[in-house]
Parts: C-alpha cells; sequence; structure tokens
C-alpha cells in the first residue's frame, strides 16, 4: 500500500478568453452543489440566463488579475503544492474541482505512481456544501469508476485547529505591522442561507439568527456559518484585538436569494460612512489569492471604500505559500503518512 496526497482548489478558467470562462462557469454552476435547484431549472437559470451575460463580465474582471503564468489561484496552488512536497516523502498531487487539472487527471497521476491510498486535502479551511462537500462526492465517483483499488482519506476541515489559527493570526499580525487601522474586516465567501439549512444534520438547529451558530451543536461539524464565526472569534483571541474592532462579513453573492449577512460591499462602505479612515480586511474562505480576494476585495473592496469616505484600506494576502502554513501543512501530511490505520 503506498500513500499519496491530492490537494483540490476551486479552479479557474484556462485563460481569460470569455469562451474559457464561459466554460468554467458553466461546469462550476452547474454543479447540484452550488446552484442546488432541479436540473431543469438550474439549466435555464445557468445557461438561459447567466451564461448570456456573465462569462464576457468576468472574463473582464480576470484580465485585470491575470498573471503571466496563469491563474493567480492556479499558480499559487502549484507553489504550494511544490514546497509541501519538499517537505514530505509522500507523493503530492493537485487538482481542481473545476476546469483543469482535473481530479481524474491528479488521481491518474497519483496511481502511475503506485499510490493506492490517497488524503484527499480540500484546500477549504470551513466546510461547505459548494466546495468541500462537492470535491468528496465528485471524488467518490471517479475513484468508483477508475480507480476502485484505492482508498480516501480526507483531511476535516480545519477552521479552528490551532496550527491554522496561529498561522493564521501570524499572517495577518506580519502583513499589518507597519500598517495602521481602526477597524479588520473578516470577510468570508458566501453561500445562500438555504444551503446552511439544507447542511444542519439536526435538521432543527439552523436558524440563521444572531445565537444559533453561538449555542453548541452537532450540527456545526458541517455549518459554514458557524466555522467562519469560529475562525474570526479564536483568530481574534490569539491576536488580542478588542471588541468591536473586528468583525466577520460575506461576499460574492450571486443572484436573488438571500445569501448569508452581513454583506462585505455594503459593510465596506457602512464603515467609510460611519468615519472609519483606515481599515484592514482578511479573507479567510481562501487557502490561495485569486478573483475573488484580488479583485472583488484588492479593487472594487478598496475602489468603494475610498470612494465613501475612507482613506487606507490594507488586504491582507492569503495564506498562499506562506513558509508557516506549508510546513504545519506538511506536518499534517506527514502524521497522516506515519499512520497504519486506513479508512475509505
Ligand atoms: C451560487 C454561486 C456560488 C457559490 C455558492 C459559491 C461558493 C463558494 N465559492 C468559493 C470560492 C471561490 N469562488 C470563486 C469564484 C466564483 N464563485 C462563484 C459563485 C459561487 N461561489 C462564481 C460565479 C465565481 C466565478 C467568478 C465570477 O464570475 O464571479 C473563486 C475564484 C476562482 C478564481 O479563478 O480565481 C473562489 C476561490 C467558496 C469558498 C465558496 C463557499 C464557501
Ligand atoms: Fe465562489
Ligand atoms: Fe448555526
Amino acid at each position: 500500500m503506498k500513500k499519496g496526497v491530492l490537494l483540490v482548489n476551486l479552479g479557474s478558467p484556462d485563460s481569460t478568453d470569455v469562451k474559457d470562462v464561459k466554460k468554467y462557469l458553466d461546469e462550476f454552476l452547474m454543479d447540484e452543489r452550488v446552484i442546488d435547484v432541479p436540473y431543469l431549472l438550474r439549466a435555464f437559470i445557468v445557461k438561459g440566463i447567466i451564461l448570456n451575460t456573465r462569462p464576457k463580465r468576468s472574463a473582464e474582471a480576470y484580465k485585470k488579475i491575470w498573471w503571466e503564468e496563469g491563474s493567480p489561484l492556479i499558480v499559487l496552488s502549484e507553489r504550494l503544492q511544490k514546497k509541501v512536497q519538499e517537505l514530505t516523502n509522500v507523493p503530492i498531487g493537485l487538482a481542481m474541482r473545476y476546469g483543469n487539472p482535473s481530479i481524474k487527471t491528479g488521481l491518474d497521476e497519483l496511481a502511475s505512481q503506485g499510490v493506492t491510498e490517497v488524503l484527499l486535502v480540500p484546500l477549504y479551511p470551513q466546510f461547505a456544501m459548494a466546495t468541500t462537500e462537492t470535491i468528496l462526492v465528485l471524488a467518490e465517483k471517479i475513484r468508483k469508476k477508475h480507480f476502485p483499488q484505492m482508498s480516501f482519506t480526507t483531511l476535516p476541515a480545519f477552521y479552528n485547529h490551532r496550527d491554522y489559527v496561529r498561522v493564521l493570526s501570524n499572517s495577518i499580525k506580519n502583513e499589518l505591522e507597519d500598517k495602521e487601522w481602526e477597524h479588520i474586516l473578516f470577510s468570508y465567501h458566501g453561500v445562500p442561507e438555504r444551503h446552511i439549512k439544507k447542511s444542519d444534520i439536526t435538521r432543527s438547529h439552523c436558524k440563521i439568527d444572531g445565537q444559533c451558530c453561538k449555542t453548541p451543536s452537532e450540527a456545526h461539524r458541517f455549518c459554514y456559518r458557524h466555522q467562519c464565526y469560529e475562525t474570526t472569534r479564536q483568530v481574534a483571541e490569539y491576536l488580542g484585538f478588542e471588541e468591536g474592532t473586528y468583525s466577520t462579513s460575506f461576499q460574492s453573492r450571486l443572484g436573488k436569494d438571500p445569501w448569508l449577512q452581513p454583506y462585505t460591499d455594503q459593510t465596506i462602505e457602512g464603515f467609510a460612512a460611519g468615519g472609519t479612515k483606515k481599515m484592514a480586511i482578511v479573507t479567510p474562505a481562501f487557502v490561495s489569492d485569486c478573483l475573488e480576494t484580488l479583485e472583488e476585495i484588492g479593487m472594487e473592496g478598496k475602489e468603494a471604500f475610498i470612494e465613501a469616505g475612507g482613506e487606507e484600506f490594507h488586504v491582507v494576502s492569503c495564506l498562499n505559500d506562506n513558509k508557516e502554513w506549508t510546513e504545519v501543512l506538511s506536518r499534517w501530511i506527514n502524521e497522516w503518512a506515519a499512520t497504519e490505520v486506513t479508512t475509505s
């Protein structure tokens, strides 16, 4: 039995051409765990409405952040893979849930090295149906069809793992060391409120009110909202932030359904309008910088803050291939590689 690891991130279009962006958005948004409505309605919303206009707009946004080597999300994931590989003895593969390299390609590469026991590492600190769950469901489908001899173990959500909290806290501290800020916003990717209710394994806990996510519950193993607030709380505690100087919000909403609130764009403008001049922002739902951090926050968010009267807007980078993060991830992998027990 040979062990190997598959790091899995979200994925990006192959290029900034509208046709590639359209292909990527089609695959992404037709995922039943992303737009979670019955197939015919989803096809009507995605193919009949969204794909007529969004690819052009998204392609323009991608052009603003694209690097010579390609999509930042992919390039940064490759850098992470390379550094983790240098610190571990098991093969480290990389795959994307949407686009390339696909999960099938990643598993093919591990299989060609003789790997039969795979640790799946969804590169998301917090669990969500639209991220971790969809990776695990697709990976299992591919395993059954193409790699029946393989077994999988999954790295659990690490939103509250003390190593992760320490690494994230240190990165915030280091990046803001020479900056001044009055308020720091923890902005997480949003999801429709409906997703939170669907992931509630107790079927009765999640009310999406002020209290449910603070009341201990079995439901929190799969509650994205709870896990986001918990990351914020633990980092704030680690760094000794005073109550009132930090808050949590949710970005990138799509469509008309209610998503998790407060919304980041309104929160940023609200702070500027309320007289905050210096703001910092950190995006802990993203392990790698991407369109949503570099463009939506770093460009659009900053512009909105300044236009509404703010003066300084400091965006903390994602963990990317940060040394401390790479070391922690490698240690988790090495600990798993040293265990005898296997699960599938
Ligand atoms: C219903 C739509 C979407 C849900 C739900 C959703 C959840 C979700 N997404 C991420 C992480 C990323 N999303 C990214 C881009 C992106 N997200 C959506 C829609 C939903 N996301 C779209 C349509 C796009 C594409 C860009 C656009 O047209 O706006 C990215 C960046 C990808 C890149 O190439 O850089 C990331 C990363 C999380 C973590 C999440 C739920 C927790
Ligand atoms: Fe997204
Ligand atoms: Fe909750």
